[in-house]
C-alpha cells in the first residue's frame, strides 16, 4: 500500500548569501506519484528540482533521492538513474544534432564502455520512446530544425532513455504554441497513465498545463510551501491565492484546469 518513497526532502534550505531560495521543505515523492509544482516566478521551484535531481545540496536539511542521502552519495552515480529536462539542458543541445543521437547519447553518458556491443539495442530504445512521444517520424532530422514542441518531445525521450526512476519536467510547456502545448500535455498524460513510468515531477507557473492522470500538487511562494498533497485536496482557490499572492478562482472541467483573477 505505501509505496516506497523515490525522494525525500526534511527540512531543506537553500541560501544564497542573505537570499533564502527554499525555505524548510518538507516533501516525499512515492513511486506511483505524478506531481506538479506551481508557483510564481522566483518562487523556487527550479531550485527544487535542481535538489531533486542531485545537482545542488542542502544548505541545510537532508534530501534522500532513491534511497541515497545527498552528502553521502556519489551524485554522478545517481544522476543517470534521474531523467531531467530543463531549458538549461536544452541550450547544451547542439543545433547540428541527429535526433536519434540526441536521445541515444543520454544512454552513452551512462554505460559508455557498453557502447559497441549495445548500439543496436540503444537505437531499439531510443526510436521505441520517440515513436511512443509522437516523434518517431524525425529521427534523421537535427535537432535545431525542429519545431519547439518536437523539441520538448525529443528532450522527453532523452530523459527517459536511461529508465530513470525519477522524471523531473521543469516547464515543459514554456514557449509552446497553444496547439504545441495541448499536443505535449496527451503525450504527458501518456506518461501519467503509464504504469512503468517512473514517479514524475512536473515545473509549471500554469494550472491550464497540469496534465490528466497528474496526482499531486506542491505549491511553492519565495522558497515555502503554502500546500502540498492530493490535487484534488490541495489545489484549491485559496491556496493557489495565496501562492501567487492574488485572489483567484479556478475552474475544472473533468481533467483540466484554469484560473483567473477574482
Ligand atoms: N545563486 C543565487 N544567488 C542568489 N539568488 C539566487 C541564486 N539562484 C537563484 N536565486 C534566486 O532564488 C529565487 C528562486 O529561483 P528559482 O529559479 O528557483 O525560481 P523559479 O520558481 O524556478 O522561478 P521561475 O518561475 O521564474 O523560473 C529567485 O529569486 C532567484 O533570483
Amino acid at each position: 500500500m505505501n509505496a516506497q518513497a523515490v525522494l525525500e526532502l526534511s527540512d531543506v534550505t537553500i541560501t544564497r548569501g542573505q537570499s533564502v531560495l527554499l525555505d524548510r521543505v518538507s516533501w516525499a515523492v512515492h513511486e506511483d506519484d505524478r506531481w506538479v509544482i506551481l508557483g510564481p516566478n522566483g518562487a523556487g521551484k527550479t531550485t527544487l528540482l535542481q535538489v531533486a535531481s542531485a545537482r545542488m545540496h542542502p544548505t541545510s536539511g537532508t534530501a534522500t533521492i532513491l534511497g541515497q542521502t545527498l552528502g553521502a552519495v556519489d551524485v554522478f552515480e545517481l544522476r543517470p538513474r534521474i531523467g531531467l529536462t530543463s531549458a538549461a539542458l536544452a541550450e547544451r543541445i547542439p543545433k547540428q544534432e541527429l535526433v536519434r543521437d540526441v536521445v541515444v547519447s543520454a544512454s552513452y553518458a551512462v554505460i559508455g564502455r557498453w557502447r559497441e556491443e549495445y548500439e543496436a539495442l540503444d537505437h531499439d530504445r531510443a526510436m521505441m520512446l520517440l515513436t511512443w512521444l509522437g516523434v518517431g517520424g524525425l529521427v534523421d532530422r537535427t535537432f535545431g530544425t525542429l519545431s519547439e514542441g518536437e523539441r520538448k518531445r525529443v528532450q522527453i525521450a532523452r530523459a527517459l532513455m536511461t529508465d530513470p526512476e525519477l522524471l523531473l519536467l521543469d516547464e515543459p510547456a514554456a514557449g509552446l504554441d497553444l496547439a504545441g502545448r495541448e499536443g505535449l500535455l496527451r503525450t504527458l498524460t501518456l506518461v501519467a497513465a503509464d504504469s512503468t513510468a517512473p514517479a514524475s515531477v512536473l515545473v509549471t507557473h500554469h494550472v491550464e498545463e497540469i496534465p490528466p492522470g497528474f496526482t499531486h500538487v506542491l505549491l511553492l511562494r519565495a522558497g515555502e510551501v503554502v500546500a502540498a498533497g492530493p490535487l484534488d485536496q490541495t489545489l484549491t482557490d485559496d491556496a493557489l491565492s495565496e501562492a501567487f499572492g492574488l485572489k483567484l478562482e479556478l475552474t475544472r472541467s473533468e481533467d483540466r484546469w484554469t484560473a483567473r483573477a477574482r
